[in-house]
């Protein structure tokens, strides 16, 4: 059995991440952390999970970390950074789910994420955990940046088209939305219920921190830079997050699809949809899996519309998680996840 370490086990990803290890036949949590909980038991905070852990929450402690095989930070951004270097030095693995390792410059972090890092060393040496894009070096990390859910959704309907480089793509707009759980589960004037609730809106329209995010994968698939708007949406639902992706690209229907269908053949978290199909967020709620379908209007052969829908509290954050996990302990990718998926 591989020891897990959770530090933010009472977040929102922090409880994804409990409710996949449960269902996982290689991964033991040897400890929780909550600064809030320290001292209860897991299952009296999370009822649901009664019978299943007599876990108890602590304090964080980087000693008692760093005797776990592998440590997963789901904690805000600015975290996992402060004690990543110890935890490596002792052996561990780490993988974080925030976007302390996403970057690979530093002063851009600093640039979009307000703060100094405290190991800038470490960038050149975390892998970004897009499984699709990064597979062997995942395999092979110590360090895994998980992405962030938009970041996920865009590229994963955009990388068949990137890597391809047979397109001369035009100016790329990714229209984004996300259930309010992408906001996490701390307080917040904009996600109590009646904010949130009936109502929907864009924000950070004027610039969020997964654009440099999102151009760096992307960037990373082309093999130079695209030139990409993104704008995120609130919409008032748990979890489930959707990129429209409009490009402005000449071919036909037939030549994408034929192009994805080939890409993703081996991917099994990606499914292909038939063209004109409109994925829907329920229809992956607790599932790794990514739903692709495309789009062309018939008198229109220079747009391609695409659309991405994923769970962005699984293969936006702790499924992804997981399957990196798998890779780099040499489980089958989709060891523990595939079980996992519930859909309406
Ligand atoms: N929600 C989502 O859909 C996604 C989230 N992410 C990223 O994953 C990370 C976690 O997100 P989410 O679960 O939503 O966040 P939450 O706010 O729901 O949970 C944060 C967790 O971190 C703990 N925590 C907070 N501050 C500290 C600290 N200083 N030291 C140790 N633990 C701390 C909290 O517990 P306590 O305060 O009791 O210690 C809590 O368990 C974030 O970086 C987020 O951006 C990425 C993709 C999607
Ligand atoms: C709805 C909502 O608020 N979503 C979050 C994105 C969650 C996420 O992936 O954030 P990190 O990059 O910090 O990991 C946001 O826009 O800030």
């Amino acid at each position: 059995m591989v020891n897990v370490g959770i530090v933010g086990g009472t977040g929102y990803t922090g409880i994804e991440l409990l409710r996949l290890i449960a269902a996982h036949p290689h991964l033991h949590i040897a400890e929780i952390t909550s600064r809030g909980e320290a001292g209860r038991r897991v299952d009296e905070i999370f009822p649901g999970l009664r019978g299943v852990t007599d876990l108890v929450f602590q304090e964080p402690d980087p000693v008692r970390l760093s005797r776990c095989d592998v440590v997963l930070f789901a904690t805000p951004n600015g975290i996992a950074m402060q004690s990543t270097r110890e935890l490596l030095d002792a052996g561990c693995k780490v993988i974080d789910l925030g976007a302390d390792f996403r970057l690979r410059d530093a002063s851009r972090w600093q640039q979009w994420y307000g703060m100094e890092h405290a190991c800038p060393d470490l960038l050149a040496e975390a892998v970004y955990g897009l499984a699709e894009l990064n597979r062997a070096a995942i395999a092979e990390a110590k360090l895994v940046a998980n992405p962030g859910c938009y970041p996920t959704a865009v590229a994963l309907g955009l990388l068949p088209l990137l890597e391809s480089q047979q397109f001369d793509l035009g100016h790329i707009v990714a229209d984004c939305k996300s259930g309010v759980s992408g906001a996490g589960r701390a307080l917040k004037l904009q996600t109590l219920f009646c904010e949130a609730n009936e109502s929907f809106k864009a924000y950070g329209a004027s610039g969020h921190r997964h654009l440099p995010e999102i151009e760096q994968v992307l960037g990373d698939a082309l093999g130079g830079c695209v030139d990409i708007s993104f704008v995120p949406h609130l919409v008032p639902m748990t979890r489930g997050m959707q990129a429209t992706l409009h490009v402005p690209v000449d071919g036909s229907l037939e030549q994408f699809h034929a192009l994805y269908a080939q890409r993703y053949a081996d991917e099994p978290f990606v499914d292909l949809m038939d063209s004109g199909e409109h994925p829907e967020t329920r229809w992956v709620a607790g599932s790794n899996r990514s739903l692709v379908a495309l789009h062309q209007s018939a008198s229109r052969r220079d747009r391609l519309v695409i659309l991405a829908v994923i769970d962005n509290l699984t293969k936006g954050a702790s499924g992804q998680a997981i399957q990196n996990l798998n890779l780099m302990f040499g489980f089958k990718e989709e060891t523990g996840l595939v079980s996992a998926e519930c859909s309406a």
